[in-house]
């Protein structure tokens, strides 16, 4: 990974595969846990991040077991135990009202492909009593300015664990993307971004890691 002298990490990384992808069903704020293959995708990124000399200060993970589980077990990989656990429910995955639980294929043959694109990729447009993307911008963004950003601006490492969703919202706020934009912006499960922030907040360095290969394609 490339260095940025005097930078602020700041690594946002999606939870491993859980129980919901596996399944391929909408997931939102059902609690389901990993999978083997995402508690292995856990202990791989960890063990990644060890490799590229990344510790952390600060750890932040939703209130949904599947962060907290990623969080943990990577954890336990890298050189240095965190000092810090954060949970919030600020940080859970969108709520998908509805569609929780109904298989993705199955609501493609009911709604067809594009009413199930809008609602898991557009900006504005929530699924049937569920939160738009929208929505969980106004609520993740607020967290992170008072919350998350500040400590990363005092030089102190900071891991955010989250969902699909959430990153997307985050991913709004620190690349200043549009409704636009964000529509193709996807995180595979275990997949991480490493940012490195200039004392504006501005993004100094920027790097996806990809997901580990465990067994088999991520979804
Ligand atoms: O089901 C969900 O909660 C999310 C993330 O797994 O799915 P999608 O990628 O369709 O928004």
């Amino acid at each position: 990974m490339t260095r940025v002298p005097d930078s602020r990490v700041l690594v946002l990384l999606r939870h491993g595969e859980s129980q919901g992808n596996a399944r391929n069903v909408f997931t939102g704020w059902m609690d389901l846990g990993l999978t083997p293959k995402g508690e292995n995708e856990a202990h791989a990124v960890g063990r990644n991040f060890r490799q590229e000399g990344l510790s952390f200060r600060h750890v932040f993970v939703s209130a949904l077991g599947r962060t907290m589980e990623t969080a943990r077990l990577l954890a336990s990989e890298l050189e240095r135990v965190p000092d810090d656990f954060y949970v919030s429910a600020a940080l859970n995955e969108r709520d998908y009202g509805q569609l929780a639980g109904l298989n993705k294929d199955e609501a493609r043959q009911r709604w067809g492909d594009e009413q199930v694109r809008v609602w898991r990729r557009s900006y504005a447009t929530a699924p049937p009593s569920g939160e738009s993307l929208r929505d969980v911008v106004a609520r993740v963004v607020p967290y992170y300015l008072r919350s998350i950003l500040p400590l990363v601006l005092r030089g102190q490492e900071t891991l955010v664990v989250s969902h699909g969703n959430v990153l997307r919202a985050l991913t709004m706020a620190i690349e200043g993307y549009g409704p636009n934009e964000i529509e193709t912006v996807e995180y595979a499960p275990a997949e991480a971004v490493v940012y490195r922030l200039h004392a504006d907040a501005t993004i100094g360095g920027e790097e996806r890691v990809a997901p580990p290969v465990i067994d088999g394609a991520n979804r």
